[in-house]
């Protein structure tokens, strides 16, 4: 999770769409699920821890610094360094970034910023984004600062799998992995960051971290590897060849699969375990596959050689499923389009009616087309039934809001609140009504 610190407010999420009239048309909105998700997302872009902490005000473009992670004793070192990671505003476009900050590295070589460089140049839908590095001593001490894009709400595979297990199982006493992983999300995930260690090798690059805690999980069974480039600068004085260090991506990538598939990070400690456990488990070709990752290094070891092994008919799989994915995503989007147009003819709307500017003249409202306009309005919102009781039909404001914004010929019967006028119009004529009243309000506003 993004922000573990437990005391964060929670929302109730359901409140946004709770309580639902009979009429709603779910298809109308983007559904429940995608809108949490989007939702948890956004709060989580502000949330701030509520125990204090301490964080300059200015770092180097960035404000409004917030640790994403409790500062507890028991913290792991990176490579041999403590980091800590940071949500903050950048000031030049306002977005939100993630700062990870290593604490008490003195950079002897102004050149391993080079390895950032050629990091922030890979744009890959696996990896999270590198932006820049700089050094600081604004905490204090001497840091090394890499920014990355900062993915709300995500979750890394160490939270997801492993965290919540028992010490016993997290130390290596295998037994049948709890929450076992489904073997169609395990080919998505492998396929996935293989994708990721490809886009990386061909750019002559070694991820060197392939880890649990360094790949988040951003949304639906969607990987990114994280805090790429980082160990390139840290180990820059004592780098390894980059085709060794592709070699040894490829053994830790055999180790995290082995890990994900016996839901223990250790399990490579009892190799004949962990396989036996895995044979049970999965199909022969994940423990083929992973058996040849963590196999020596050869010159015919590369990630295409893995690409090959998965398979091009796991590929295409895969491909299918993200259209469709994206197909579904389109959809939503769509209704949510519709909603964007809808939103803008409402606030037309409240623009014209009832202006207290012109409640000393009623001609304006009651004349010619506000005064059509007036009446529309009642028919859309303003229904009773026979018993003059309010009728709250979304859906029959829905419709004359679409047949008003594309302008129907299809006509309609306006009546008056004393009943004492009565006039059929096309919904093409409110519309010209509700352009050229919208004209004359805006011609004498002052625009901001
Ligand atoms: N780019 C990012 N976008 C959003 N959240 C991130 C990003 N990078 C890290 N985080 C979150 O920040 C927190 C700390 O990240 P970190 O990589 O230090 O993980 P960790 O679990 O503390 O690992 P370690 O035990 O190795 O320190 C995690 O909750 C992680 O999900």
């Amino acid at each position: 999770m993004t922000c573990p610190i437990e005391s964060f407010l929670q929302l109730d999420y359901h409140l946004y769409t709770n309580p639902i009239p009979e009429t709603f048309a779910p298809s109308h909105f983007i559904s429940d699920n995608l809108r949490e998700e989007l939702q948890k997302r956004s709060e989580s872009s502000h949330t701030i821890p509520s125990m204090p902490y301490h964080v300059p005000e200015e770092l180097q473009g960035y404000h409004s610094l917030v640790p994403l992670e409790p500062i507890t004793p028991e913290r792991r070192k990176f490579v041999s360094w403590f980091s800590t990671v940071y949500r903050a505003t950048s000031i030049n476009d306002g977005a939100a970034y993630v700062l990870r900050r290593i604490e008490n590295f003195r950079l002897t070589n102004h050149a391993a910023f080079g390895m950032i460089e050629s990091w922030s140049r890979i744009r890959h839908p696996n990896i999270v984004r590198v932006r820049e590095a700089f050094t600081t001593r604004a905490f204090n001490d001497s840091s090394l600062v890499v920014c990355y894009d900062y993915h709300p709400d995500s979750q890394s595979l160490m939270e997801l799998y492993f965290r919540s297990m028992s010490p016993s199982i997290l130390h290596g006493q295998l037994s049948a992995p709890l929450g076992r992983i489904p073997e169609a999300t395990l080919w998505t995930y492998i396929i996935q960051i293989a994708n990721a260690i490809r886009a990386a090798h061909e750019a002559g690059l070694a991820v060197r971290m392939i880890d649990p805690a360094k790949i988040l999980l951003t949304g639906k069974n969607r990987l990114r590897i994280n805090a790429c480039g980082i160990v390139d600068v840290l180990l820059y004085d004592t780098r390894q060849d980059a085709g060794l260090a592709q070699q040894d991506d490829l053994v830790m990538f055999g180790r995290l699969v082995i890990a994900l598939c016996c839901g223990s990070i250790t399990a490579l400690n009892a190799l004949p375990k962990a396989l036996e456990v895995m044979s049970r488990v999965y199909s022969a070709e994940i423990k083929t596959l992973a058996l040849y990752l963590i196999s020596k290094p050869a010159p015919h070891k590369t990630i295409a050689q893995i690409m090959e092994l998965i398979g091009t008919n796991r590929l295409a799989r895969e491909m299918d499923e993200m259209q469709i994915a994206n197909d579904r995503l389109e959809t939503e989007l769509m209704s949510e389009l519709e909603n964007g147009r809808l939103v803008r003819l409402l606030c037309k709307f409240g623009f014209i009616n009832e202006r207290p500017e012109f409640a000393r003249e009623p001609r304006w409202s009651e004349t010619g087309d506000r005064y059509i306009i007036k009446l529309f309005r009642d028919y859309v919102f303003h229904q009773v039934d026979e018993n003059g009781n309010p009728v709250v039909n979304l859906s029959h404001v829905l419709t004359c809001l679409n047949k008003l914004d594309c302008g129907s010929d299809e006509r309609v019967m306006l009546v008056s609140r004393d009943e004492q006028s009565c006039l059929v119009v096309s919904y093409k004529e409110v519309k010209a009504c509700i352009e050229s009243a919208f004209r004359s309000v805006s011609a004498v506003s002052v625009q901001k």
